[in-house]
């Protein structure tokens, strides 16, 4: 178990967003978090960051209370992409590098500049390296904050939404690039989607989550009509193409 969240409750002032949530993830998988808007899908993957302290409960990762670290100890074991993104006037290159900033000592090493270069060549981000993020559109901008994630080279990586802006050849090399970083470094990634047949495609494990808890928890094939129209209030059924689920409404 590289992840495990244990009876998270989170309250913004009076409001209960999370009521006990409860999830673990193995490592090599990811997991996707669904769920209708407002549900607290973000919120959720806030607490497991620590940018939002959890009222109640744990978050473990890679063997350690997350709540007792510093944010340079919980930044070295989670990378955290969100769903809108700040921009300053730096380049893509000093985006990306800034996801060394949780490994580097004094200095920026060799190896920092190398899994930097490493990840601007898969993210096919190096003819742009000189370019201003702040001048990039909004798609470029959700590769070069993903790619800056995966350089942190973190235990586990939460992504929310993160193809909401991108066009299909990019959602599925995106996808497939975190799949193969998720299974080749033995980590763990957790996301969240609106796409249901996105993540089917993609993601090893399911978790609904409604009335601020996890309602449902699954693997593609424990997907069903009823778990979906429970969630959403919307009949749908479900086809395999090819050995995947597609989800398709009535
Ligand atoms: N900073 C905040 N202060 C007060 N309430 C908030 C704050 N951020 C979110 N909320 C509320 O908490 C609830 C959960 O929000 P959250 O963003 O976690 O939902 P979500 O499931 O990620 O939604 P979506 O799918 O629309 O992105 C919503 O009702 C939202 O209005």
């Amino acid at each position: 178990m590289i992840l495990q969240v244990s009876g998270v409750h989170f309250d913004y002032k009076s409001r209960k967003v999370l009521n006990g949530i409860e999830l673990s993830v193995e490592r090599g998988e990811i997991l996707a978090i669904m769920g209708p808007n407002g549900v607290g899908k973000s919120t959720l993957l806030k607490c497991m960051d620590m940018i939002l302290k959890p009222t109640a409960g744990a978050v473990i990762a890679d063997g350690s209370d997350l709540t007792k670290l510093s944010n340079q100890e919980v930044a070295q074991k989670i990378g955290y992409v969100a769903q809108r993104n700040d921009v300053s006037r730096t380049t893509v290159f000093d985006a990306v590098l800034l996801g060394r900033k949780p490994h580097i000592g004094l200095t920026v090493s060799q190896r920092d500049y190398q899994i930097t270069d490493a990840a601007l060549k898969r993210f096919g981000l190096e003819q742009m390296h000189l370019r201003r993020i702040d001048e990039m559109s909004g798609g470029e901008l959700q590769k070069v904050c993903i790619c800056r994630a995966i350089a942190q080279e973190p235990s586990v990586l939460l992504l929310d939404e993160p193809t909401s802006s991108l066009d299909l050849h990019n959602q599925l090399e995106i996808l497939k690039i975190i799949r193969d970083v998720t299974e080749g470094h033995q980590t763990a990634t957790v996301l969240t989607m609106h796409d249901l047949n996105l993540a089917l495609r993609f993601a090893d494990k399911f978790m609904f989550m409604k009335d601020g808890i996890i309602h449902d928890a699954c693997d593609a094939s424990g997907v069903t009509p009823e778990i979906i129209e429970n969630i959403y209030g919307v009949k749908v059924h479900i086809e395999y193409f090819k050995g995947i689920p597609y989800v398709i409404p009535e």
